[in-house]
Parts: structure tokens; sequence; C-alpha cells
């Protein structure tokens, strides 16, 4: 074709739109693949984007146009597939494609890597030496080193570099070989380890089983299935047998868990299961690591994918099956950038790709119940729990006007001696990490503060320093109240630390872990600790929600919560949810092996309606109770909200930028609303279809030195609201000065404050 074409291309900035280029000389359009990288001049910079389409028309006169530098791939980078979903994502989150591609692909290749760059040294044995007759020549080998290398070769013709040198093998050696003309170097990507399974399928009880079979029986279409069941009750069993249906077919499977999920014994479970190879995709991964991963899902070598959040972008060819574990857990939402919500973005690709999706949890998420009772997804329970365990015993322990030892009730004490003395390990949690929350003067009642945040400065014992947790600032601990110069100042309150050490005077001699991230810092660190104890000598573990997530520590008898109360007072309108979903976790780690567990929790309003209907009708009793306050007050799953927040440290700027919004939203709801273009249904019609709750301040104003204001848009009609954000965003995106703030729109929001 020699016609004139230009390039459409999405880039990488924070504008909504796309933008066109001219080809490189005589290039043939032919040459350029939808979903493939180039390099263009943006500005004075050069930037990486990706060809969305060949156009023949452009809209930007030609004289203005400028040509592409390069051509980074001669083949699709992000598949079709993966482009469409792109594209689903940058329209129901409003943000621009651009981003959402380059959040798509491994940082490696959106720095312009390529595959090949991930290619690794290899040596193989040229057939014509490794002939019987030529072995025997081997004798112009000298030295022993030198033949017991070249009798690897015989053995196995092909080695990584890696794994020779690794035996003890030097450069020279090898060079040796080459140069006599027995062996060659070539390059080779990586392919995934695989070794042979060692743990066979157990035998499933009668609510696995079911679960099993009806999933199975939707494979090959789009299906989404809530696997609802206790903690213990062997949900990760299910996962597993589907998965082995999956691979049977010869499909691949992708299994999302929570960001501290993916601990090594999840791998080891899932390796030691199939004969099939399993890959990992998280945080801890280097941006090698990740591209080599990423590359062996799209190669269809790597079978099973386990992977946090953004593993849900990874191509897989033959995709079968997709599992989210613990479904509820908010490490599946992203809270900066792109602010999307990995669990639902799963539920999109099933559906674009006709397949079956697993929603796994003990505490499913109210949307999640809401659709399983509304029959959008089916709804499989287990409601005992695997083996021989049972469900711990738990019980509301009433602290008002209670003596406390160290901040534990004195039945808690005696109770906890008791699991210790049986030999049984015990967990004390506490969701704030540090010595003490607040450091005091008990004389003038001054408070340390932190400069930038409307909140305190959290005391912390190793090393000794303030921090804030919000913000990161970091002073050192005052010795004098710097308003008063009283030498009273007092650590208030208790934190990781603090319990740790009072835990050591109440329990001399006792073996007492500190699980927080302070503590565990690095991998290894976490690793080595669950080894420790899984060797299931008594103890005490004291931590933070580190402890919480899903972690099966079959010695652990007792269970004490300390602080339950602070999330049940909380402003947002999930905080009653995500406090039930916290203690049900953390009390689901007592009593999974075959000895009995007891869940203690302390709480100053031990007639809390809520608490108590939690102990007594489980979560599904209080979450029916939630869903009908949700119901009443129309809240999320009965409406679908957005939140747009502004932040500067100019607070008039914060608020104004909002005030101009909130008008603009309804300025066009007037004049379009009116006009009944947005009418769904006729008989809304004069019901206004969009609702604003503010602007009011953030539950924390000000951040890091900014004020923060919000504004809740909402809607019955998810498309409603999404018709009105759209020229929103338009609208803000060529707002005058808006460079001078920060905004973000966050589109079915999770964290409010
Ligand atoms: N059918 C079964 N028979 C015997 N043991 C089982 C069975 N299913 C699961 N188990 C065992 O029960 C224990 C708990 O199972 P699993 O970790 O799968 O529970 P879970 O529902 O994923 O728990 P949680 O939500 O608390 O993480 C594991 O040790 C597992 O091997
Ligand atoms: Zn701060």
């Amino acid at each position: 074709m020699t016609d004139t074409y230009y390039l459409r291309i999405a880039l990488p900035v924070p504008l909504r739109r796309q933008f066109d280029y001219l080809p490189l000389a005589n290039t043939a359009a032919s040459h350029y693949k939808i979903g493939s990288r180039v390099r263009v001049p943006f500005g004075r910079q050069q930037l990486i984007g990706f060809v969305l389409s060949i156009e023949t028309e452009t809209a930007v006169p030609v004289d203005k146009l400028k040509p592409i530098t390069e051509s980074l791939d001669s083949d699709t980078l992000v598949s079709p597939n993966i482009l469409q979903l792109c594209e689903w994502l940058s329209t129901y989150y409003h943000h621009p494609l651009g981003e959402v591609l380059d959040l798509a692909i491994p940082v490696l290749l959106r720095k312009g890597g390529q595959i090949s760059d991930i290619a690794e040294p290899h040596w193989r044995a040229l057939s014509c030496k490794l002939q019987p007759s030529n072995v025997a020549n081997s004798s112009v080998i000298t030295g022993k080193k030198q033949l017991a290398l070249w009798q690897l070769f015989q053995q196995q013709p092909h080695w990584r570099h890696k794994e020779l040198t690794q035996q003890g093998f030097a450069k020279a050696q090898l060079d040796r070989l080459f140069n006599l003309g027995f062996i060659e170097p070539y390059q080779q990507l990586p392919v995934p380890h695989c070794d042979a399974a060692s743990q066979s399928a157990l035998t499933l009880n009668n609510e696995q089983v079911s679960a099993v079979d009806k999933i199975s029986e939707q494979f090959g279409k789009f299906h989404v299935a809530l696997l609802d069941g206790i903690t213990g009750s062997g949900k990760t069993e299910v996962y597993l047998q589907l998965i082995a249906k999956t691979i049977e077919q010869g499909k691949q499977a992708l299994v999302l868990v929570p960001e501290i999920g993916l601990t090594p014994q999840t791998l080891r479970r899932f390796q030691a299961r199939f004969d099939v190879p399993v890959v990992m995709m998280h945080s801890n991964l280097n941006d090698k690591e990740r591209l080599i991963a990423w590359h062996q899902c799209s190669q269809n070598q790597a079978k099973i994918l386990i992977g946090t959040r953004s593993a849900i972008f990874t191509p897989l060819p033959s995709l079968g099956l997709i599992i989210i574990d613990e479904e509820h857990d908010g490490s599946f939402k992203q809270q900066d950038g792109l602010r999307y919500n990995a669990r639902d973005f799963a539920i999109k690709r099933a559906h674009k790709e006709s397949l079956p999706i697993v929603l796994g949890s003990a505490t499913p998420a109210l949307e999640t119940l809401h659709n399983a009772y509304s029959r959008r997804y089916s709804h499989h329970k287990l409601t005992i729990r695997a083996g021989n365990a049972k469900p711990p015993r738990m019980k509301l322990h009433s602290i008002l006007h209670q003596p406390l030892e160290s901040g534990l009730a004195l039945p808690v004490v005696d109770k906890i001696k008791q699991h210790l003395n049986a030999g049984q390990q015990v967990m004390i949690f506490i969701n704030r990490r540090g010595f003490a929350p607040t450091l005091a003067c008990r004389d003038c009642g001054w408070m340390a503060e932190c400069i930038r945040c409307d909140a305190r400065m959290t005391m912390h014992q190793y090393p000794p320093h303030m921090h804030c947790h919000h913000c990161d600032n970091q002073v050192g601990i005052p010795r004098l109240c710097p308003n008063c110069n009283s030498m009273q100042i007092e650590a208030l309150g208790q934190g990781t630390e603090r319990i740790e050490e009072n835990l050591h005077q109440l329990f001399p001699g006792s073996d007492i872990k500190r699980v927080d991230r302070d503590t565990v810092r690095t991998k290894d660190a976490f690793d080595n600790l669950f080894d420790e104890i899984h060797k299931g000598e008594p103890c005490i573990l004291v931590g933070t929600q580190m402890l919480a997530k899903g972690h099966h520590f079959p010695d652990v008898t007792m269970v004490v919560i300390l602080d339950a109360d602070s999330g049940l007072f909380s402003a947002d309108f999930r905080g009653m949810e995500k406090t039930a979903q916290l203690i049900l976790q953390v009390a689901g780690r007592a009593g999974r092996g075959d000895k009995p567990g007891e869940v203690w929790i302390q709480t100053l309003y031990a007639d809390h309606p809520q608490l108590n209907l939690l102990l007594d009708g489980g979560y599904h009793g209080l979450a029916d109770n939630l869903l009908q306050e949700r119901k009443h007050i129309q809240l999320p799953p009965y409406s679908y909200m957005a939140l747009l927040r502004t932040e500067c440290s100019d607070k008039h700027l914060a608020e104004q930028v909002q005030n101009q919004a909130r008008e603009f939203v309804q300025s066009w709801l007037n004049q379009y609303w009116q006009g009944n273009l947005l009418s769904i249904n006729e008989t809304q019609a004069d019901t206004t279809p969009v609702t604003l709750l503010g602007p009011f301040p953030a539950p924390m104003e000000r951040r890091n030195g900014r004020f923060r204001q919000q504004m809740q848009i909402m809607s019955h009609e998810r498309n409603a609201l999404h018709r009105v954000l759209e020229p929103l965003v338009h609208f803000l995106e060529n707002l005058k000065g808006i460079q001078k703030i920060r905004w973000n729109l966050d589109i079915d929001p999770i964290d409010m404050s």
C-alpha cells in the first residue's frame, strides 16, 4: 500500500485522547501491527506508545504531524483481547488508555526492552562429537575437570551456563571445549521449571464435592461462582481440584491472591500438586523475573499463574479458569493511578473470554453476596471445617471497668497460660504497629502530632523515633514537652512493640514472636518466621493483619483480638463490614488442626448489637443486617458511587475545584436530564438520576501537607452515573489552573478516608 496512512497511538500521558503520527518513511501499513509498540517524539521527550489503529484520515493538519521515531515490535505485543479489555478499563475508570496499556505490560517492556533481553546463555554439544566413535577421541581433552565437564554433555547435550558454573565449572573450561569444537554457545529464553507432583488430591467432603461438580459443569462458558466457605473449610482444596480439571482439558488457570496472601507455602502447595509449570507474579519479583513469568504465560508454557492484583493483565492464550482467593480483600483495588478493582476486572475478563470465575471467601464482600442472593452468581457454601478441625468458640470479653494487665484482661492472661502450658500456640492480634499510638504531656495535654497531617505520630522503640504512618515523616522522641517543658510526657495506648515488651514480663521464658511490617521486612524473614511457627513449639505470636490472612497454623489454639473496637464507629460506611471481615479472618486462625480453638475479643462495647449479631449469627447474620441498612439508605450495592478527590497545599483551591465540578454536573444534568436524554426508564424520568454529596473535607483533611476535599457522586443506574462522569472528566481536564491541584476520580471506591 503506497497510499498515505497515519498511526493512531495511545501514549502514557494523563490526557484522555489518542495521538496521530506519520509512519517511518517507505514502510507499508502492514509493517505496523495493532497492539505493537512504537517510540514517538512528544514535546521534548521520546515516549513509547501503542498502535491502536491505522487510519487513512486525520483531524490534525498534515504539516503538524510528526513521524514516529522507531517501531519496537514486528508483531502484536498486546493481544486484541487484552487491548479490548484495556479499552473497557479506560472507559469504565475514566482513565487514559495509554496509561492503562502501560500498566498491562511488564516494566522492562514499558521501558522499551525486548523479550530477547531475558534470553540466557546456554551451551550445547555438537552432535558429531557425540558419535560413539568420537567419544573415544575425547583423549584430546586433558585434565580431570575438563573431562568431567565433557561427560556432563554426553549425559545431556544442552546446559544453561548458570547450571554449569553452579556445579563449579569455570568459563575457561567451557571455552576450551568450544575451541576444540566439542560444544557451542547459544542464547535461549528460560523455560519454566517443573517438578513431578508429590502430593495427591484429598478426598473431598460432600460440600466440597458439590462445589467442584457444579462449578466444573460451567467450564467453557462465562459463569461467576461464589465459594462461600468458613475459614478452614477447604476452599483451597476446591480450587486445586478445579484447576486439575482445567489442566486436564489442556487449559491454563489464573489464581489471584491478596497482597500478603502469596506465601511460599501457597506456592509449594500448588507446585506439589501438579505436574505442570506453576509460576508466580508478585511485587517481590524484580523486573526481569516479572518479564520471564509474563513471557512464559504468554507462550502457554506456564499452565498455572498465581499472582497479586496486576497479574490479571497477563496474556494467557488458553485460559480456562480464574480464581480470586479472599475476594473481599482490599488489596485487589489499586489505590493510585488507575484505581481498578482486579476482582471486578477479572469478572469482565472471564466474560470476554467465556470462562468461569470463582470468587472465594469466608467473608464475601457485601457487593458479592448481593450478587449471589440475586442469582447473578451461583452460590456454593462450605459450612464445616475440613478434616477433623472444628470452628473455634468465640467470646466477647467486656473490659469495661475491668483491670488490665499490660492491656490484657486477667482471665485472658490465665487462658493464655493454660494454652502455653498445654504446649500450644497463642496469637494476639492488634492492628497497630509501633510502641504506642500517642505521646502526650500529662501537665499541659500536648500530643505529638505530625506537622504535615491531621494525625498523631506513633511512637516506636526499635529504633526509637516518632513516625507518622500517613506520610512517613520521622522525628526523634522529645524528652521534654515542646509546649510546657514538662518532663511528664507519656506514651498512651498500645502497639505491637509495647504488647511484645509486656508479654515478656507477663510470661517470662516464653517464646514471643512479633509479626509486623517492622520485624518482617523481607520475604526471607517472612519465610523463616513461618517455618519457625510451623515447627509447632509453644509460643505467643503478636502481630498485625500480616498474621491474619489465609495462613494455616495448625498449632494455634487461642486467638486474642485486642482492638476490635477501633473499627466499630468508623466514618466509612464500610467500617462495620471491614471490621467483621477482619475479626473472622483473625479468629479463623484458631483451631485449624486437631485441637479445638477459642477466640477472645476484648471490647468496651460487649453489648454492641452488630458485634453480637456477628458472634451469634455468624458473618451471614451480620451481612444480611448490613445489607438491609445499605438498602434503606441506598448505599452500594444498592447504588453506584464515584468519589471525586482533590488535594492541594492551598485549601481554598482544593475546595474551589470541587465547587466548580459540582456546578458543572448540576448544569449538565439540568440541560440533558430534563431534556430526557438520560432517561433509562420512563417512569423515573422526573427523578434526578444522579445525586451529589459534598464537597466535604476528607476524614483526614490534611495529609502530607495537602488539604483534601471529596465529593460523592451517586446513581441507581450505572449507565447514568458514567454518562455524567465522562463530561465531568473532560471538564476537569480542561479546567483553567487544574495543574495546580491533584485530582482523581475513584469509581466504586472502597477507601473513603
Ligand atoms: N477434604 C479434606 N479432607 C481432609 N483435609 C482437608 C480437606 N480439604 C481441606 N483439608 C485440609 O484442611 C486445612 C484447611 O484447608 P484450606 O487451607 O484449604 O482452607 P480454606 O478454606 O482455604 O481456609 P482459609 O479461608 O481460612 O484460608 C488444610 O490443611 C487442608 O489440607
Ligand atoms: Zn504525616
